[in-house]
This record gives C-alpha cells, sequence and structure tokens, in this order.
C-alpha cells in the first residue's frame, strides 16, 4: 500500500489509516476513535472533525507532522475540545431538525436496540445524531454504545451578563460522535436504580431535553419507556415532537397494543411516520431455513392501524446481540443500518417542515 496518500480534509479516514497507520493514533488523541467508529470507511478527516465539532486544520496539521516525524505530535487542549455551537449562536437555544420520538406498544420488543440502529444508519449517512434515553428508570442507550463516563457540567453559554450561570449537561459523545444523554451516566454506577416517578420523570427528561448542551443535530431520536402510560404520553405531550416510530414484534397480542398506541398519539395529534417489525424471524445460519419464532408477522396490519408505512423487518440476530452486549453497536457491518436511516430519511422529507426553531410547549 502506498504511504504517499495526501493528507487533506477530503481524504477517506479508512484509505489514510490503512495507508498510514500512525493516523488512528493521532486520530484518536483528537477523540476520533475511528477503529471502533463504522463511519470511517465513508467519511473524510473533515467530515470526521466537523461531525465532532474540532477544526479540522490542527487535525491534518497533526496528521502531516505524524508521517514526517513518524511520532504522535503534541495536541494543544483547545485543538480536541468539542466546538459546541459555533461563536456567535449562544443566545439561542441548540436546533433540531428533527425530533423523533421511537415508542413501543410494550416492554422487550427490542425499541432501545432500534433506535441505536437507527443512530448508526443516519450517521453513516452523515447526519449528525444525538440520542435522549427517556427511558429513565431503564435505560440501555448507553450501553450499546459503550459509554460510562459520567456526564459533565459546563455553565449555560447563553447567560446574560450579570447572572449566575445554570451548569447545563454535557452531551457524552459515542465514537462515531453520536450525542448522549441518559440517566444511565448521571451516576458511575451503570447499576444505579433510578427510582423517581411520574412528574419527576417528566421533568427529568425536560430537563434531558432543554438542559444540555447538545450541538445542532440533524435528528435527536428519544428512547420512550416501553408501553403507553404516564412516561411516554408526557414526553410526547411536552416536546415539540416531528414523527414517532413505533417498533413492535410478531404476537397476536401486537395489533391490539398497537391500536391502543396508534390511538393514543393519534388522539396527541403526533404524526406516526413508520413502524420496524424486530425479531420478526430466525434464519438458521447453517442450513439457511427462516422460522417465525414469535408466530407469524402482523407487520402490514400494525403499519395499517398506525397510518404509516412499514420501515423493516427485523431478523433475530445473535450477532447484534453480541455487539450490543459489548458496547460496539456502531461496529455493525449490516445494511438494516441503511435502510433503517433511508426509510426515515423519507418519511421525514415528505412531511410538511416544521418551525426552524423547537418549542417546549
Ligand atoms: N433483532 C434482535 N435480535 C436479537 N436480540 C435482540 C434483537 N432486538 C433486541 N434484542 C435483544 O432483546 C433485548 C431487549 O432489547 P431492548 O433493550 O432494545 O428492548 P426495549 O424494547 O428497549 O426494552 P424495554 O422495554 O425494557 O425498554 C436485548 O437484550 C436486546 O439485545
Amino acid at each position: 500500500m502506498s504511504t504517499t496518500i495526501e493528507i487533506v480534509p477530503a481524504t477517506n479516514i479508512r484509505e489514510l489509516v490503512a495507508s498510514l497507520p500512525i493516523a488512528e493514533e493521532v486520530l484518536t488523541e483528537f477523540g476520533l476513535h475511528c477503529a471502533g467508529c463504522g463511519v470511517n470507511k465513508y467519511e473524510t478527516i473533515g467530515q470526521g472533525a466537523a461531525a465532532h465539532g474540532l477544526r479540522v486544520e490542527p487535525i491534518v496539521a497533526a496528521l502531516v507532522q505524524a508521517r514526517l516525524s513518524g511520532r504522535v505530535p503534541t495536541i494543544m487542549n483547545e485543538d480536541r475540545t468539542p466546538q459546541r455551537r459555533a461563536p456567535g449562536e449562544f443566545n439561542r437555544r441548540a436546533r433540531f431538525r428533527y425530533v423523533v420520538p421511537v415508542m413501543s406498544g410494550k416492554g422487550g420488543v427490542g425499541k432501545s436496540l432500534t433506535t441505536g440502529l437507527f443512530a448508526v444508519g443516519l450517521r453513516r449517512a452523515g447526519m449528525k445524531v444525538g440520542i435522549l434515553d427517556a427511558d429513565i428508570t431503564g435505560p440501555s442507550i448507553p450501553r450499546l454504545f459503550g459509554l460510562r463516563t459520567p456526564l459533565g457540567l459546563e455553565p449555560d453559554p447563553a447567560t446574560p451578563a450579570g447572572q449566575q450561570p445554570k451548569p447545563l449537561m454535557v452531551p457524552a459523545t459515542s465514537r462515531s460522535a453520536i450525542e448522549i444523554v441518559s440517566s444511565n451516566l448521571l451516576t458511575d454506577q451503570e447499576d444505579t436504580a433510578m427510582i423517581w416517578r411520574g412528574p419527576i420523570l417528566s421533568g427529568v427528561i425536560r430537563q434531558f431535553y432543554e438542559q444540555a448542551l447538545w450541538s445542532d443535530l440533524d435528528y435527536l431520536l428519544i428512547d420512550l419507556p416501553p408501553g403507553t402510560s404516564d412516561a411516554p404520553l408526557t414526553v410526547l405531550q411536552s416536546l415539540a415532537v416531528d414523527g414517532i416510530v413505533l417498533v413492535t414484534m410478531p404476537q397476536r397480542l401486537a395489533t391490539m397494543i398497537v391500536r391502543k398506541a396508534a390511538n393514543l398519539v393519534h388522539q396527541l395529534k403526533k404524526p406516526i411516520v413508520g413502524v420496524v417489525e424486530n425479531m420478526s424471524y430466525f434464519v438458521a445460519p447453517d442450513t439457511g431455513k427462516r422460522y417465525d419464532v414469535f408466530g407469524p408477522s402482523y407487520a402490514d396490519q400494525v403499519a395499517d392501524l398506525a397510518g404509516a408505512p412499514l420501515f423493516a423487518r427485523m431478523p433475530i440476530d445473535p450477532n447484534l446481540v453480541a455487539l450490543a452486549d459489548a458496547g460496539r453497536i456502531e461496529e455493525i457491518d449490516d445494511p438494516i443500518v441503511d435502510v433503517l436511516a433511508q426509510q426515515l430519511q423519507r418519511a421525514m422529507a415528505a412531511r410538511p417542515k416544521q418551525a426552524e426553531t423547537i418549542s417546549i410547549i
């Protein structure tokens, strides 16, 4: 492999690392954990820098220097500190182009995993993505992305002069720069149970939405608490929502539960934009034979009830669980993430555009 690859913002990261292995160490120093991010084959240095909120020039300079000296140069702290908002934008809340809650009629259908897969697919499509883990009492998003470090706090940059700044949460950033806020990242104990209830829960979710230093995002995905109890409804009622994705699985009860969920959502006048049937079937790796483990699919009926297209039917996939359990969901090598992202992007593009600035109702 040639070692004379050009190092410019438009250089593809995977080609760079293949040609110049030390580049991976340099990029890691800047917080671009390219080995495990799953995006590097699609992304250039410039796009990677932008996704992580960094300036590209110091990265290119450090890479050039590393090639010349064979060593990772010293990197200035300010060059590896993400710029969460462009200067001059501090006076308004971050904008979310699309706020998309992911909902399930009942628990355990793979809603969190599906949310993670949407995020990975959208990132690979070049989108800036965040996940608000609103499943406060059963948060599983950080684990999918291998995140454990408690969220940091920074003073609100929008504080008027002379006033005491409020501390705001700094979202955790995954290897591929997906921003994540979750109750699991409020303590350093992953197994600490949150015992907040009802109104406190919805207050916490609002704080996650309003009082975190999100970057400007193309998609904020919200992993809702399961079911149709108070908690998910409060989220849907109190946040400006652009489109809801419903996750279901094949089971006799599904149509009834989904009808209830769809009715509630429609009563709130919120749009369901798509349906995903998870754990639809299992394909035996040795024989290729397909099994309907949970019974026949109800996906089309569910989509009809929801009045939304069926985005995908996802099989039961032990490899996916292994990656998810290891916190390496971003390394998934399966076209399903691209299918999910394309379907969601198509559905959102077909919807009338809401006002740019999201207001809390
Ligand atoms: N397609 C799949 N193939 C195999 N296992 C899966 C699949 N989807 C989800 N799982 C597994 O099922 C379990 C439940 O998934 P997940 O936590 O995403 O569900 P959930 O609907 O968010 O749960 P809850 O209702 O508790 O929030 C996890 O262990 C997950 O890894």
